[in-house]
């Protein structure tokens, strides 16, 4: 979906620097924001407050799968998926068969973090560069006239591969998921799946995005991720350090998710909203940094295609040709 706020901007991927790095760990908060954070907030929507009563959708995997209770549970998620393209999965469970296993979620927090902590020079071994700028580590650099040249508060790596054990759990859950959507929008599963999955079951193509929003002592201020929507399938986003900064746009107000403990927060994407023709809603989302913690995410996309984050525009084959026609990719897959 693209957007008013996102049509207007190129984001491109800039290196770490020294200073950047002194700014991110400052302990005090007497210094000044460079002006390279100061983020224009002149059209700034409408910030739900903590009192208000608003909670993403809930989907519990253990209902899905639970023959009594699966119908039910499924419509819950084919709501969450079109009035909020956002919900909380409870899917979290420690070694049984249809969860995402506890321990391996356990050892991607910890070494993720860990990472994070790294000096700079060590976590530039990596930094972007050169012709790729989508695999490496660094952070945004938001270019464009509607939003002048600002960095992000945050630092990031960004991989187009399959980075190992935790993401094939993902991966689990997002075929799962699919799996569901598709009995909700009544359309082959095999079809569904299939957009992203090969038949032997392998992911055609994934992101992941490991996010790490410093603590920012004059949050108003700067922006952590800019508001965008997600260009892949399916995102799956993990709390690694659970400090709350996501928020989600409904109309003219941005909705602050708060971290559920155990549960994943999944989103449908460009792509998905695309293939159910616009049933299912690619949600505008932003983070903004906490005052006094940092926020640490794992945030891992399923592609209909190899590339990377962010990369390009290419619908699977089919699709793209009933787009052309101006045909409704969902009836081609209705049973
Ligand atoms: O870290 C987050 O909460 C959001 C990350 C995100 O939006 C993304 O990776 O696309
Ligand atoms: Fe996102």
């Amino acid at each position: 979906m693209a957007t008013e706020t996102s049509a207007a901007k190129l984001i491109s991927r800039d290196r770490i620097t020294d200073a950047a790095a002194t700014l991110f760990s400052a302990t005090d908060d007497s210094g000044q924001i460079p002006e390279m954070f100061v983020r224009n907030r002149a059209d700034e929507l409408e910030v739900a407050g903590e009192d208000e009563a608003f909670e993403l959708p809930v989907v519990d995997m253990a209902k899905l799968l639970d023959p009594e209770l699966s119908a039910s549970e499924t419509a819950k998620l084919g709501s969450a998926c079109r009035d909020w393209g956002f919900f909380h999965v409870r899917a979290v469970v420690s070694l049984t068969s249809h969860g995402v296993d506890e321990e391996v979620m356990r050892h991607m927090k910890g070494s993720t973090a860990e990472f994070f902590r790294l000096p700079l020079e060590t976590k530039n071994a990596i930094a972007f560069g050169g012709d790729d700028t989508f695999n490496g580590f660094g952070h945004h650099f938001n270019r464009g006239p509607s939003v002048g040249n600002k960095l992000d508060w945050a630092e990031c790596v960004l991989l187009a591969a399959q980075p190992g054990r935790a993401s094939l759990e993902i991966t689990d859950l997002t075929r799962r998921v699919l799996g569901f959507m598709a009995a909700d929008l009544g359309v082959s599963e095999e079809a569904l799946v299939g957009a992203f999955f090969s038949i032997s079951g392998d992911v055609k193509g994934q992101s992941v995005g490991i996010h790490h929003y410093p603590h920012c002592r004059q949050p108003e201020k700067v922006l952590g991720i800019s508001p965008h929507t997600d260009w892949p399938g399916l995102t799956v986003l993990l709390h690694a350090v659970d400090t709350p900064g996501l928020q989600v746009r409904r109309g003219r107000r941005w909705l602050p998710v708060r971290p559920l403990p155990g549960a994943l927060v999944v989103n449908v994407g460009d792509i998905l909203h695309v293939l159910t023709n616009g049933e299912y809603m690619s949600a505008e989302h932003r983070v903004v940094p906490d005052a006094e913690r940092c926020r640490i995410t794992v945030a891992i996309s399923s592609r209909e295609t190899k590339g990377g984050h962010g990369g390009k525009h290419d619908y699977s084959k089919g699709n793209f040709v009933a787009l052309a026609d101006g045909a409704r990719f969902l009836d081609s897959l209705k049973k």
